[in-house]
């Protein structure tokens, strides 16, 4: 299918469907609903089926969309059904808690190599992904025709680190460090940063404190 544009709300609400898709039981949820979808998750009804709408044709009045097929389109959709090759630079607390994960490959990603700059952790194999010399990321990169990069090195070295991986290949980074990263036009960056996610929340409770407080 020809997809319309998605808003970022909407794209973050793909992978919670495909998640709660793919926990019902196989044989016995066959056909499902967006109504039925947006109860379970205490969603908005209409929501659901626009943003359902956007990524699959397979949706039937009264019928609902067959559940095998509407986790296939969304899998489609986000790129999960071919999996994308990452490298991982930077193996330190944060870095080895992201190789520990194996659950990157329900999401279509999977760690191929890490590389670090400590001497006594070059050759050594963590959680199953050798760690490299930074020197070979771009041999790596050429020949396993890696796209993605993952960035958890100290912020120091975050913009170097970023330069090194561009130059070898690397079209998206998913940046964990802290530094807003200078790329040019073509190359993709997802920044996660702890520090804002718990500042936003932080705020949010403080306005929610108000307003209830407000309201009694
Ligand atoms: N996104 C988040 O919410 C979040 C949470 C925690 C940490 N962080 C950030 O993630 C990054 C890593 O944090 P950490 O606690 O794992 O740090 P860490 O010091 O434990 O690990 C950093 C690793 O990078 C390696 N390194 C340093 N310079 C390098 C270079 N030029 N090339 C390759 N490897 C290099 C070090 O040898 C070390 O193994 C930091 O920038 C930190 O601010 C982000």
């Amino acid at each position: 299918m020809l997809y319309k544009s998605i808003s970022t709300q909407a794209l973050r609400r793909l992978p919670i469907y495909l998640n709660y898709l793919k926990s019902l039981p196989k044989d016995k949820v066959v056909n499902i609903s967006a109504t039925t979808i947006a109860e379970a998750l205490k969603l908005n009804d209409v929501q659901v089926r626009k943003d359902l709408a956007l990524i699959s044709t397979g949706g039937r009045p009264k019928i609902g969309y067959i559940t095998r097929n509407l986790i296939a389109d969304i899998e489609k959709y986000l790129g999960f059904d071919n999996a994308d090759s990452a490298i991982l630079v930077g193996v330190g607390d944060l870095g080895r808690a992201l190789l520990s994960y194996d659950g990157f490959s329900k999401y279509g990603l999977t760690i191929v190599a890490a590389f670090d700059s400590d001497e006594a952790m070059i050759g050594s194999t963590i959680f199953g992904k050798k760690v490299l010399a930074a020197d070979k990321l771009k041999d790596l990169c050429n020949r396993m025709k890696v796209r993605i990069g993952i960035l958890t090195v100290p912020p120091t070295e975050a913009q170097i680190t970023c330069n090194s991986m561009i130059e070898s290949g690397i079209l998206a980074i998913w940046n964990f460090t802290p530094v807003p990263l200078t790329v040019p036009d073509h190359i993709l960056i997802q920044n996660e940063d702890m520090a804002f996610s718990l500042a936003k929340l932080s705020k949010d409770l403080t306005e929610s404190m108000r307003k209830n407080h407000c309201n009694t």
